[in-house]
């Protein structure tokens, strides 16, 4: 099924709302269908003093008709509006929530502000294909059917010859159809690309301006818009001609019926009021066709936008709940992987219709397929070109943490430490082997139950926009203010809160104030306690701070870790020689395990990992180090 006979079938509905609006339309066209005949009444019969109508009386309908045609269309155009914006919100709304359950592994391989493009500026668009295209589409349709037939009527030959222009626009619609389509196409995805590039560079403002990028970045990003400026005026060049080209067409039928009309005219055999008439109703039969070629663009460009819409939709989850999935009212903690492996599946997209240019910022034009032409061409999207690599990233990894234990990975950097917790919350599956938790293999708990009671402690927390209140209640809506808290002064967090004029209330992120690394992580160690979870991943979680700051991390989470299985990945010794298993990995491999002590007697890399950093620390460092020894 095409993308737009799917979104058709999305829209069902609002079908009826659709019916409305088209019925109203066609009620209104009796104004532009009546005027020509009363006019024709007026010149042949009430100006020539023949027949039984008076002039007040033909300009009273006449001002009947235009005043209910001027109702109708206020109340057509807000239905119109009020349906187009309300499609809009329940797809985003829809689009939303369908990219809130891809996995983890969708994110990474994409860049969020093209997705964010999508969602706001095609999804706009998306909806003109009813509201401006179809709807337009379908009520002028019926006027061209009326005027038709009234013309027929009125007089055969000339009908027929009005008509006879008809194959010269279905050609040029055919021809320039398809040029309009891919240029639109081609506007909508360099957009995406300027959304991507907006966003990274955005968020990385601090590496761009302390590598002086400015001026890389404002030529990269002149380069892009310069493309979109050229996307868009093609576009607009085969818009405009097709516009023009039916407005020749429309022009010259009318000529030649005052050619012809005005010959027989003369010759006695049509009345001037007739011809009068005839060339007002032929406004609305060439009306019509001549506004197609705009409903048109609207039409080709709301395709391109519902095709992008729909590539989303095809995106399935990796990661989601099986049929049978069960519920996971408690949890005890404890955790066994049994030979796990993983490779990371790497999608790079390969430019297609490139035209010999590789350059990623860049969408080039796509070439316009060759077909006879009177038949119209296919230009559905073409198929996105994937080159999939695989990259083994764990190799048979077992073990097991009992309830309550601390379970501290490391390793070199790259090693798969990162990649190996994510296996609990399912932020990926093991494509071999099983990861188990209190017996049961993760993939046959509901996702929401498992990850409900998991919470993760990174190096670089991401707090959202909002009160501070607001981000520690973000696992646990319905926390009391009495838990909430309970929950900061346990993470150190309480007293520097409350230093703030508005305490709790504070707003912090993109409309607010910023926070130290240091107050960041004790939030997020807050939150995570009022989720009071029974597993705790803690991802580097105290190196990016200062020695004072950690010191009240390291005591906040050493509070949240109590009687919690908390797994731990630290490039600092000191933080995991009190674990009670030490996984060393090394190439996606566990290559030693054991405490400190046991790991420690063995000649291996975590006894050169300890010796590397015996070397470079302080005194008080070593003393914890120490510990266990
Ligand atoms: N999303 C991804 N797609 C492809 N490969 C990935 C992805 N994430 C990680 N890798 C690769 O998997 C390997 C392990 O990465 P991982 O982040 O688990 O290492 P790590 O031990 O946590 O490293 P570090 O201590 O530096 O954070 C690396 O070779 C990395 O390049």
């Amino acid at each position: 099924m095409s993308p737009v006979q799917r979104y058709l079938l999305w829209a069902r509905p609002y079908w009826p709302m659709i019916g409305v609006i088209i019925t109203l339309g066609v009620i209104q066209f009796v104004q532009p269908l009546a005027n020509p005949w009363l006019t024709k009444i007026i010149v042949d019969e009430v100006l020539q003093g023949k027949g039984s109508w008076g002039l007040h009386e033909v300009v009273m309908v006449m001002a009947v008709i235009t005043v209910c045609g001027i109702a109708i269309n206020f109340i057509r155009g807000y239905l119109t509006a009020g349906l187009g914006n309300r499609m809009m919100r329940d797809l985003r709304d829809q689009l939303y929530d369908h990219l809130q359950r891809m996995s983890v592994g969708f994110y990474e391989q994409r860049h969020v502000g093209g997705l964010s493009s999508r969602i706001l500026h095609d999804i706009g668009g998306a909806q003109n294909l009813i509201g401006g295209g179809v709807i337009n589409l379908v009520m002028d349709l019926f006027l061209v059917l009326f005027a038709g037939a009234m013309l027929f009527k009125m007089n055969t030959m000339l009908a027929f010859i009005a008509l006879a222009i008809l194959p010269l626009y279905y050609l040029s619609f055919t021809n320039m159809n398809v040029r309009i389509r891919l240029a639109w196409r081609s506007v909508h995805r360099q957009m995406e690309r300027i959304s991507g590039t907006l966003v990274e560079r955005m968020s990385g403002i601090r590496v761009v301006q302390a590598f002086n990028g400015e001026k890389i970045e404002k030529k990269r990003f002149n380069k892009q818009t310069h493309q979109h400026f050229k996307h868009t005026m093609s576009a607009h060049l085969v818009s405009n001609l097709l516009g023009r080209m039916s407005e020749t067409l429309a022009n010259a039928g009318g000529i030649v019926i005052w050619l012809v009309g005005g010959t027989l005219a003369l010759n006695g055999k049509m009345t001037a009021g007739e011809i009068i008439a005839f060339q007002m109703l032929l406004g609305n039969l060439y009306g019509p066709i001549q506004r197609f070629a705009d409903v048109n663009v609207t039409i080709q460009n709301s395709i391109t936008n519902i095709e992008r819409i729909f590539e989303l939709f095809d995106e399935h989850p990796d990661v989601k709940d099986s049929p049978d999935a069960r519920p996971m009212p408690v949890c005890r903690g404890q955790i066994r992987f049994q030979d796990v492996s993983f490779k990371y599946v790497i999608r790079t997209p390969v430019p297609q219709h490139m035209n010999n240019s590789k350059d990623p910022d860049l969408v080039e034009k796509e070439p316009t397929p060759k077909r006879f032409f009177w038949l119209p061409a296919n230009v559905s999207p073409p198929k996105p070109v994937i080159e999939l690599e695989e990259r083994e990233a764990m190799h048979d990894i077992s073990f097991e943490a009992k309830p309550g234990q601390v379970i501290a990975l490391v390793g070199p950097s790259g090693a798969g430490k990162s990649t190996l917790i994510n296996f609990i919350p399912r932020f990926y599956d093991a494509d071999k082997g099983r990861v188990f938790i209190d017996g049961m293999d993760v993939r046959d708990y509901k996702l929401e139950d498992l990850r409900r009671h998991i919470a993760i402690v990174l190096q670089d927390n991401i707090l959202f926009s909002g009160s501070i209140r607001d981000n520690l209640v973000y696992g646990r809506p319905d926390a009391t203010m009495a838990e909430i808290v309970a929950a900061s002064r346990s993470a150190n967090a309480h007293e520097f809160i409350e230093s703030f004029k508005d305490g709790y209330e504070s707003i912090i992120g993109e409309r607010g104030m910023r926070l130290s690394g240091g107050q960041k992580q004790r939030l997020a160690i807050a939150r995570a306690l009022l989720k009071d979870p029974q597993i705790l991943i803690l991802d580097e979680a105290t190196s990016a701070l200062d020695s004072e700051s950690e010191a009240l991390v390291t005591e906040a989470l050493e509070r949240l870790m109590e009687g919690r299985t908390t797994f731990v990945i630290a490039h600092r010794l000191a933080t995991v020689v009190r674990a009670d298993q030490i996984l060393v990995i090394d190439n996606g491999r566990i290559v030693q395990r054991g405490t400190h002590k046991q790991l420690l007697r063995e000649d291996g890399m975590y006894r050169k990992l300890y010796e590397q950093q015996l070397k470079a620390m302080k005194p008080e460092e070593m003393a914890e180090l120490k510990y266990g020894t």
